[in-house]
């Protein structure tokens, strides 16, 4: 008797204690969106004093490695950046890489931009985009360095924007949240799907609760900071997630971090088990580095927060029906992250009608819903990582080794440097 009364108190508090988290979760997201809509795609205005200075210079350093879908198109915007100072820093793995003769077009179809093709990797850690990017860092001229993923496409007013975000009071690293190109098609759509409902709904509440969250595929950062450390950007090649360490290293030394008025344009055209693959890897660098997060992630999921939500009313209201409590839930959810989506959009500019119908969303909605979990779930059974041929095994903290390599660096022997 006594013991069924407990049983009936704690069953009590864990289900107060779902509802309020629900409510919680609820809250936060309604603020995400409205964040989202007032923040992206804000026009900045430089003040006279900054452009009578002249804008500071930008090393844009792009680390390539084969050919990425659309890269034509995508590398071409960073020929037509509006921007008065700029260098482009394009570094390849060997110089035979397949990437060379479209960098080489572009650099001939705009002469007038500053633009150098670098084919010589310095293994300096692990990480083989840290050691293809460093022959960039080591030969770059100004002090703001941007980082920029081979598969980002930029708007022309996403660089200077960027720079007035680090010239902000501060400031030492600026990202991009990562986002999509909106183009046609159902891969797309999932990509879309995934990055401006569930992937944005928790990159903007970390970042607004002044949690480090930045990944690398577009961030820009002041030079200064980081070569405070002996080896500077080296150092990061100990970690998969240079990322994440990078902007824990600037924050560390005073700064803030903060996210840009546009989000990186991804071109997500590739196939949806690609995307797959790669959410898993980041899934696994997130254990890694802080285990509990994946618990929390979990429970901030549509199904799972669904589930318990349908258990935890209809036992403090026994006149609900949980099978109605979990429609009405995932309802929600779902124009939550229709919302979110479109506040990630461009909804005034070049993205103001969305390229897809309603019953596409919804079925890319449930399948990203579907696959979030089980990526997570996946990633919780892996031991090692495996990014682009390469098989890493990570500690806990982040620290990684390489397992095995299939594809080395081609110059790695030939470079005194390396
Ligand atoms: C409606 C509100 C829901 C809030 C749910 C918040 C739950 C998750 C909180 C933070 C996770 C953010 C994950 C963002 C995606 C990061 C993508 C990624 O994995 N990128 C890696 C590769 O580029 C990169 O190396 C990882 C970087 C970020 C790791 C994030 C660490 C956050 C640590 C937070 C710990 C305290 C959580 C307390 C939250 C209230
Ligand atoms: O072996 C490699 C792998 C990747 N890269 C470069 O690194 C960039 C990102 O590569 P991918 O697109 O494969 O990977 P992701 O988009 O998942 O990367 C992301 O996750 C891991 C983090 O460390 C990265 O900072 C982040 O960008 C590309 O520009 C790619 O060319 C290399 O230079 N060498």
């Amino acid at each position: 008797m006594l013991h069924s009364s407990y049983l009936h108190y704690a069953q009590l508090a864990a289900a107060l204690f779902v509802v309020a988290m629900l409510a919680v979760l609820l809250t936060a997201y309604i603020l995400a969106i409205i964040w989202a809509r007032v923040y992206f795609y804000r026009r900045v205005n430089f003040s006279p004093d900054m452009l009578e200075a002249g804008l500071p210079g930008v090393s844009i350093i792009k680390p390539l490695v084969g050919i990425d879908r659309n890269v034509y198109a995508n590398l071409e915007t960073f020929f037509t950046l509006q921007y008065p100072k700029y260098e482009l820093l394009f570094c390849l793995e060997s110089d035979s890489d397949s990437a060379r003769m479209v960098i080489e077009t572009l650099m001939e179809k705009y002469p007038a931009v500053e633009a150098r093709l670098l084919c010589s990797p310095i293994l300096c850690g692990v990480n083989p985009k840290i050691n293809n990017m460093m022959q960039g860092y080591q030969t770059a001229k100004h002090q703001l360095v941007l980082i920029s993923d081979s598969g980002v496409k930029m708007r022309p007013e996403a660089l200077a924007d960027m720079v007035w975000c680090i010239n902000q009071k501060d400031v030492g690293l600026v990202h991009q949240m990562p986002f999509v190109d909106q183009r046609p098609g159902f891969r797309s759509l999932v990509h879309s799907a995934y990055f401006g409902c569930s992937h944005a709904k928790s990159y903007i509440s970390a970042n607004c609760l002044g949690i480090t969250c930045c990944t690398g595929m577009s961030c820009l950062f002041r030079r200064q900071v980081v070569d405070k450390l002996p080896s500077g950007l080296a150092y990061f090649g100990r970690y998969l997630a240079e990322d994440f360490f990078l902007a824990q290293h600037i924050q560390s030394r005073g700064y803030r971090v903060s996210v840009s008025h546009y989000p990186a344009l991804q071109d997500g055209t590739g196939e949806v088990r690609f995307l797959q693959r790669r959410l898993i890897r980041w899934a696994q660098l997130r254990t890694a580095m802080v285990p509990h997060i994946i618990l929390l992630e979990l429970i901030a999921e549509c199904l799972a927060a669904g589930l318990l939500g349908a258990w935890a009313l209809p036992f403090l209201f026994p006149s609900l029906n949980p099978c109605a409590c979990f429609l009405i839930h995932c309802l929600t959810w779902l124009l939550a992250d229709y919302a979110m989506l479109r506040s990630c959009m461009d909804t005034a500019g070049v993205d103001e009608k969305p390229q897809f119908g309603r019953v596409e969303f919804v079925c890319a909605w449930l399948l990203c819903v579907g696959m979030t979990p089980l990526n997570l779930l996946v990633s919780l059974s892996r031991s090692e990582i495996v990014w682009r041929n390469r098989r890493f095994r990570l500690s806990w903290g982040g620290a990684t080794h390489e397992v095995s390599s299939q594809q080395k660096l081609t110059n790695a022997s030939s470079k005194p440097t390396l």
